[in-house]
C-alpha cells in the first residue's frame, strides 16, 4: 500500500463507508493518517454503581447475576440485564445486539463503560461498552482520540482506520535531515503520527505534537521561500499611463483618506507602476477603510483597458463588494463594467457572467473563489485582490497562468499580526500596514458582563433601536447541542422575540443556511428591515452595516481575542457612538485576564501582540483562532516559538543548498514536491 492509495483498500472500508469518509475529506491513506484527533478523552477510573450520578460518564463494575434477556419488537431485538449494589439498581440496555446475551456470563465481574442515565426509577445505562477487567486495565486512563466526523461515521470506525494505516510502516518515512532532529529533539515522523493518534499518555502527546507543529511550520515556510525566489524576479508585462486618474477619483470621495489609507495606495501604485509583479500584503486593522483602497487600485487598471479581479471569502463578503462598486462606480461617473461570479449565481447568469468577462477587457469582477475554479477566460487580467485564506499558492498561480494571466496580487488581511510573525508568515510578500481607522469615529464603549447583566442589556437594545440602530447579536452553535451549554442562534432568536418589544424583527443567521437565504437576510438588515441579527460567526469577516450599533457576545470565553476583535468590528463603522458587550459565561481568572485586553482596547495591533504574550506551549486545548491561517495543529501565537525556530532553519537549509539536491535534504525535496498538492486539495481549489 502506498500513501495514495484509496482507503478503500483497507479492511471493513466498502463503498457505503468510503462516501461517509469522503464527507470528511479523507480519500486516501495519506488523508487518513492526517486526520488528526480533534480532542481526546481519558477513560475513568472505575466505580460501583451506587457511586455515579445522571449524566456521567462512567466506568461501572459489575457482578452479572442472570443471563441477560432478549427482546424482540417489532423493529428490532433488545437485550437487557441489571446489577444492584447498596440499594441502587441499575439497567443495561444494547439495541440490535442479541450476540451481547452469549457474551455475558452470570457470576462474571465486568467493567460497563457509557453515559448514565435515569430510567423508570432505576439508573441505567444505553449501549454500554463492554469489558472484562483485565481489558479494562489496558486502557483505563489511557488517552482515547475523539476525530471529526460526518453523520453516519462512527468515532471507532475511524479509530480502526487509522491503526490499520498506521500498521503499514514504510508508508511514514522521515524527510527531516537527522541534524534537524537532534538540535530540536524531534521524535521520528512516524512516532508523532502513531502518538498523535493514539498517545501513550499526556507527555507522549505533547512532544508528538510539537514534532507535527514543527512540520506544519516547516514545509509552509520553506515553500514559501522558494515560491518567492521564483515569483520576486517575474517582469510586470503591464504598462500604466502616468496620469492623475487616482487622484482626481480620490478628490471626490465624501471623506479624506487616511494617512495609512493615503500611504498604502502609494506603495501599490509603485508596484504596478514598476519593473516587477506586485506581490503585497496590506494588513489592514477592522474598519481601517481596504475595501476604497481596493477599488481605486481596481479603477486605475480599468483607466488603462486593464482588467481585474478582487475574490472574496464568503458570498455574503462578494455582494457586499459588488453593490459598494457599483454605486462607487455611479458616484465618481466612471462607465465601468463591474461583474459578479459566485457558485450561487443560476446557470444562465453565470453564462453571462463569462461572456461579459469575455467582452470587457477593463471590467473589474468581483467573486468568490469561483473566479479560478470556473471556466472563466480573461482578457488582460492585470490585477488579482484576495483574502488571505486564499493566499496564492504555486498551484492558485499556475492556474491563472494556464489562463495566460500574469497579473499582480494584492492580499488583503484583516486580522492585526505583531510583525515578527507576519515578517516570518508572510515572507513572500511586500507588507503595507494600514494602522489607522478614519478620524471621524467615535471609539467603540466596551464591557465585559456576567450572564446576570442580560436583562439589563436588553433594555439597551430596545433603546438603541428606538433610536433607528441595528444590533448584533453572536451566539457560538446553531442549535441546541448535548456536548455543549453554550448559546445557539436558534433558540436565542426565540426568547429574544419573547423579550423585545415585538415591533422589532429579530433575525437568525448562520452558517447552514443555504446561500440564497443568507443572502436575502443580509440584505434585509441592510436595509434596516431586521434590526436586531442573532448570527454565528458567519458574520465575523468584512461584513459592512455602518448603521448597527450594537455588538452583543454571548460565550465570548469560547473565542479566540482576534475573532472578537473582528466581530466588534461589525459595528463602530458609522458616525454613531457604539457598544460591544461580551457576556463572559466562564468564572476563569485566565478567561477574564483575556477579554480584559479588549475591554482596554480598540487597537487590532495591540490585541495582538498582548495575546502573544499571554499565550504560551502551555495552552494545549486552548483556544486556537488566532484567526490567522488555519494550520492543522500549530498556533502561530502558542507555537510562536517553533515557528521562529522553523523560520530559521529553512532560510539555513535554503541557503546552503537552495535546490535541496544534496543526500541529507533528499526526503525533504520528495515531501515539499507532494506538500502543494495537498495543500490545494485543503483548499479545495
Ligand atoms: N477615510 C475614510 N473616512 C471615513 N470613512 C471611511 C474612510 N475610508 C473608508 N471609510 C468607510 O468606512 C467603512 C469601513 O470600510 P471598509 O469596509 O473598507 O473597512 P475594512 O477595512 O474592509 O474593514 P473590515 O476588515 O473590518 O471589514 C465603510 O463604510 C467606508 O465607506
Amino acid at each position: 500500500m502506498e500513501l495514495n492509495s484509496p482507503i478503500r483498500e483497507l479492511k471493513g472500508i466498502g463503498e457505503k463507508t468510503e462516501k461517509l469518509f469522503q464527507k470528511i475529506g479523507v480519500y486516501t491513506l495519506r488523508d487518513i493518517l492526517l486526520h488528526y484527533p480533534r480532542d481526546y478523552v481519558k477513560f475513568p477510573e472505575r466505580k460501583y454503581i451506587s457511586e455515579v450520578a445522571v449524566g456521567e460518564t462512567a466506568a461501572v463494575v459489575v457482578r452479572i447475576q442472570n443471563t441477560p434477556l432478549v427482546r424482540k419488537t417489532r423493529r428490532m431485538q433488545i437485550t437487557t440485564t441489571h446489577a444492584e449494589a447498596d440499594g441502587v439498581t441499575m439497567q443495561f440496555i444494547w439495541f440490535r445486539m442479541p450476540y451481547i446475551k452469549n457474551m455475558l456470563k452470570p457470576g462474571n465481574v465486568y467493567v460497563f463503560y457509557g453515559k448514565v442515565i435515569a430510567k423508570n426509577k432505576d439508573l441505567a445505562m444505553e449501549q454500554p461498552t463492554i469489558y472484562t477487567a483485565e481489558q479494562y486495565d489496558s486502557v483505563e486512563n489511557n488517552l482515547t482520540p475523539v476525530y471529526p466526523l460526518a453523520f453516519g461515521l462512527t468515532n471507532h470506525a475511524v479509530q480502526k482506520a487509522v491503526r490499520q494505516a498506521l500498521a503499514s510502516d514504510e508508508l511514514l518515512k522521515e524527510y527531516l535531515p537527522e541534524e534537524l532532529l537532534q538540535k530540536y529533539d524531534l521524535i521520528p515522523y512516524a512516532e508523532a503520527i502513531r502518538q498523535i493518534h493514539f498517545p501513550d499518555d499526556m507527555a507522549h502527546l505533547i512532544v508528538a505534537r510539537r514534532r507535527l507543529v514543527f512540520d506544519e511550520f516547516f514545509l509552509f515556510i520553506l515553500n514559501m521561500r522558494k515560491q518567492k525566489e521564483i515569483t520576486q524576479k517575474e517582469e510586470n508585462p503591464f504598462t500604466l499611463v502616468d496620469d492623475d486618474f487616482v487622484e482626481q477619483l480620490i478628490g471626490q470621495l465624501p471623506y479624506p483618506l487616511t494617512g495609512a489609507q493615503k500611504h498604502t495606495l502609494e506603495e501599490i501604485r509603485a508596484d504596478v507602476h514598476g519593473n516587477y509583479v506586485m506581490q503585497r500584503l496590506v494588513q489592514g486593522d477592522v474598519g481601517s477603510g481596504k475595501t476604497i483602497v481596493a477599488f481605486l487600485a481596481m479603477a486605475e487598471m480599468a483607466h488603462n483597458g486593464l482588467q481585474s479581479a478582487i475574490m472574496a471569502p464568503t458570498e455574503v463578503l462578494a455582494r457586499q463588494h459588488y453593490e459598494t462598486f457599483l454605486e462607487n462606480c455611479r458616484q465618481f461617473g466612471l462607465d465601468i463594467p463591474v461583474i459578479l461570479v459566485t457558485g450561487s449565481l443560476t446557470p444562465k447568469q453565470k453564462r453571462d457572467a463569462y461572456e461579459r468577462i469575455q467582452l470587457f477587457p477593463n471590467a473589474m469582477i468581483i467573486g468568490t473563489n469561483a473566479l479560478i475554479q470556473e471556466k472563466v477566460i480573461y482578457q488582460n487580467l492585470a490585477l488579482v485582490i484576495t483574502d488571505e485564506q486564499h493566499r496564492f499558492g504555486v498551484k492558485q498561480r499556475e492556474r491563472l497562468a494556464l489562463k495566460g494571466c500574469h497579473p499582480h496580487i494584492l492580499v488583503m488581511s484583516a486580522t492585526p499580526i505583531p510583525r515578527t510573525l507576519a515578517i516570518i508568515l508572510y515572507g513572500d510578500l511586500d507588507i503595507s500596514v494600514m494602522n489607522e481607522v478614519p478620524a471621524k469615529r467615535l471609539p467603540i464603549k466596551n464591557c465585559v458582563v456576567n450572564t446576570a447583566y442580560r436583562p439589563k442589556a436588553y433594555n439597551f437594545i430596545q433603546k438603541e433601536v428606538a433610536a433607528g440602530h441595528q444590533v448584533y447579536l453572536i451566539c457560538p452553535l446553531v442549535e441546541a447541542s448535548e456536548n455543549s451549554d453554550c448559546e445557539n442562534v436558534t433558540d436565542y432568536t426565540e426568547k429574544l422575540r419573547s423579550q423585545l418589544d415585538e415591533r422589532i424583527v429579530v433575525a437568525c443567521l448562520h452558517g447552514k443556511m443555504k446561500a440564497d437565504e443568507k443572502n436575502r437576510i443580509m440584505e434585509q438588515f441592510l436595509k434596516n428591515e431586521i434590526q436586531v441579527l442573532v448570527s454565528t460567526t458567519v458574520i465575523e469577516v468584512g461584513v459592512n452595516v455602518p448603521n448597527a450599533t450594537v455588538m452583543m457576545i454571548e460565550n465570548a470565553e469560547r473565542f479566540g481575542l482576534a475573532q472578537l476583535h473582528q466581530l466588534r468590528g461589525r459595528v463602530g463603522r458609522g458616525d454613531a457612538q457604539s457598544y460591544c458587550i461580551m457576556v463572559n459565561g466562564s468564572d476563569s481568572g485566565q478567561v477574564s485576564k483575556r477579554l480584559q485586553i479588549l475591554n482596554k482596547s480598540n487597537d487590532g495591533f495591540y490585541i495582538a501582540s498582548e495575546d502573544l504574550k499571554l499565550r504560551g506551549p502551555g495552552d494545549f486545548f486552548g483556544i486556537r483562532q488566532s484567526g490567522v491561517m488555519d494550520f492543522k495543529l500549530g498556533d502561530i501565537y502558542q507555537d510562536a516559538e517553533v515557528l521562529k525556530q522553523a523560520s530559521e532553519e529553512c532560510d539555513a537549509i535554503l541557503k546552503a543548498d537552495f535546490l535541496l539536491e544534496t543526500e541529507q535534504n533528499r526526503g525533504l525535496k520528495e515531501r515539499i514536491d507532494s506538500y502543494w498538492q495537498e495543500q490545494s486539495g485543503m483548499l479545495n481549489l
